[in-house]
């Protein structure tokens, strides 16, 4: 028997991962609005709201990076909170059965995925009491390419691009901007900040993890900071890093700051990156039955179109597996090629393997895909894609261009590029770097007509394991050649000096 607290909290879950809420959709509404049609940028954000539409339609994972799920609960005096804790465990295994939450929790030192999201420290719950007669949950989804690109500042410190931070508003300023830069579009950018300036390492952390439950149409009750929330929304978007690192107007969507008491010897500036794909959403519960009374940050509705104008696939360049060097040599940076045949996903624990050992399959003229999929198994045994975007590729780098070398691998398809040794690999062994839209995973998985088989799926769990896929017309874009060019580090670089016209004292 189920109780309605589970039913509501499930509830939750399923919305928060599968329906963007209405701010979100605004800003990358506006964002798609900014960007002209046949960029580079406008083809990856129209595949975004592509995949928004299709996510909300067939209540699918928005990403397959269903990220650590955080609730935070304020709830009466008396609640029990310990039952309630049970009931959130129970919705997240629920969850996690049917779809909606990747397994995502793994134990760092045996590796061992729990597959059902529960564990030691997994799912996150925070408990507050206050004087109401309501239970308020609020849920945040959020990845780990984007946590990864969480960055905290000590001041006084020196910045690239930007030289000295001091302890002031203006060192403030300098370190949110520089919090921006450095996470390129690793982050699925655009992308939204929260900033916690003040507090020590854990709860500056904190706090700039909280400003992103702020709705995105509030304002800065501290008018100094609404000012700068304003100033560094405007001025990000001057480094022109654009939607997945591709070089654009909108490199950032959102900016909230909070601030909290510091101790005289440290001043740390905390910033909370979150990908385009921020999932965050929150109900009102009934503390006696559990009943949903209303949601959160749903007051109107914002729905998106499909777009007409995503990927051009007319003039796209068929790849079909296996690829020929020769094939690959022809490529540049900026084609835009479909793959077709199969392709085999590796990521972390598969790259590590393929270092010391054999691949479990024939990988020569493949296509190697930088994912952890969702997937379903039906009561056939059958597996099915649920959604399959590409994960952040430089976490590979220091393998990759030692595993296209040997196994003969032509294509890496990832997002967010890869550095150095990879482009030269890429060079000597022939081979290309392929950039698909992150975060896009319903749009992906798609393209997958059929799951031929799977390898390490015990060893390494469902995200880490070797899924070997059939895909048909899947779009991406080469930003690294085999002839040394690559789309990251021009926009890298370019950024810089970007962000050096920034470097002179604003708040003084
Ligand atoms: O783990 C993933 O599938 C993706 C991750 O969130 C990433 O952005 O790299
Ligand atoms: S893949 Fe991109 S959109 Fe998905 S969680 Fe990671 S950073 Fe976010």
């Amino acid at each position: 028997m189920t109780t309605k607290a589970f039913e509501s909290l499930l509830a939750l879950i399923t919305e928060t991962s599968t329906n963007l809420p209405p701010d979100v959709r605004r800003a990358i509404k506006r964002a798609q609005l900014e960007e002209e049609l046949g960029t580079r940028a406008s083809i990856a954000l129209n595949t975004i709201v592509d995949n928004i539409v299709s996510a909300e339609e067939d209540v699918q994972p928005i990403c397959q990076d269903t990220g650590m799920p955080t609730f935070i609960v304020h709830c009466p005096v008396g609640f029990n909170q310990i039952a309630f804790e049970r009931e959130i465990e129970a919705a997240v295994r629920e969850a996690t059965k049917l779809g909606k939450l990747r397994p995502n929790s793994v134990d760092p030192l045996t590796g061992k995925n729990t597959g059902d999201n529960l564990g030691e420290g997994t799912p996150v719950v925070h408990f507050h009491q206050w004087e109401r007669d309501e239970v308020e949950v609020k849920l945040i989804l959020k990845g780990g390419g984007c946590e990864n690109k969480n960055i905290q500042y000590a001041l006084p410190t020196e910045l690239p691009g930007l030289g000295r931070a001091g302890r002031d508003l203006d060192g403030i300023r300098k370190c949110i901007l520089h919090a921006v830069y450095q996470a390129q579009g690793q982050g699925c950018s655009a992308g939204f900040i929260g900033v916690g300036i003040g507090g020590d390492r854990t709860t500056g952390y904190e706090l700039a993890k909280e400003q992103l439950f702020r709705s995105l149409d509030d304002v800065n009750p501290n008018p100094q900071l609404a000012e700068l929330e304003d100033y560094i929304l405007d001025k990000a978007n001057q480094l022109e890093i654009g939607t997945m690192g591709f070089g654009g107007k909108v490199t950032l969507l959102g900016c909230k700051i909070g601030v909290r008491n510091r101790i005289p010897a440290s001043f740390y500036v905390s910033v909370a990156y979150n990908c385009w794909a921020f999932r965050r959403l929150g109900v009102v519960l009934d503390p006696a039955t559990g009943e949903i009374r209303h949601w959160l940050y749903r007051d109107n509705e914002e729905k998106l179109e499909r777009p007409t104008h995503a990927f051009a696939t007319d003039s796209a360049i068929v790849l079909e597996a296996p690829i020929s060097e020769e094939q690959i040599r022809k490529l540049k940076v900026g084609d835009v090629v479909l793959i077709r045949g199969e392709m085999h996903t590796g990521r972390d624990e598969i790259h590590k393997y393929l270092m010391k050992h054999d691949a479990p399959v024939d990988l020569s003229g493949g296509v190697l895909y930088h994912c952890g999929p969702v997937m379903l198994k039906d009561d056939d045994g059958t597996w099915h894609v649920k959604a399959a975007g590409p994960t952040t590729s430089s976490r590979e780098e220091p393998y990759q261009a030692d595993i296209i070398e040997k196994f003969g691998i032509r294509a890496v398809i990832g997002k967010g590029g890869m550095g150095e040794k990879t482009l030269q690999g890429l060079k000597k062994s022939g081979a290309v770097y392929l950039n698909a839209i992150g975060g896009a995973a319903q749009y992906y998985a798609k393209c997958v007509k059929r799951v031929n088989g799977v390898d390490f799926l015990e060893q390494f769990g469902v995200p880490e394991a070797m899924w070997h896929l059939e895909v048909e017309g899947f779009p991406a874009i080469v930003t690294m050649d085999a002839h040394g060019n690559s789309l990251h580090k021009d926009v890298a670089d370019e950024s810089l000096v970007k962000l050096e016209d920034l470097k002179e004292p604003v708040f003084v």
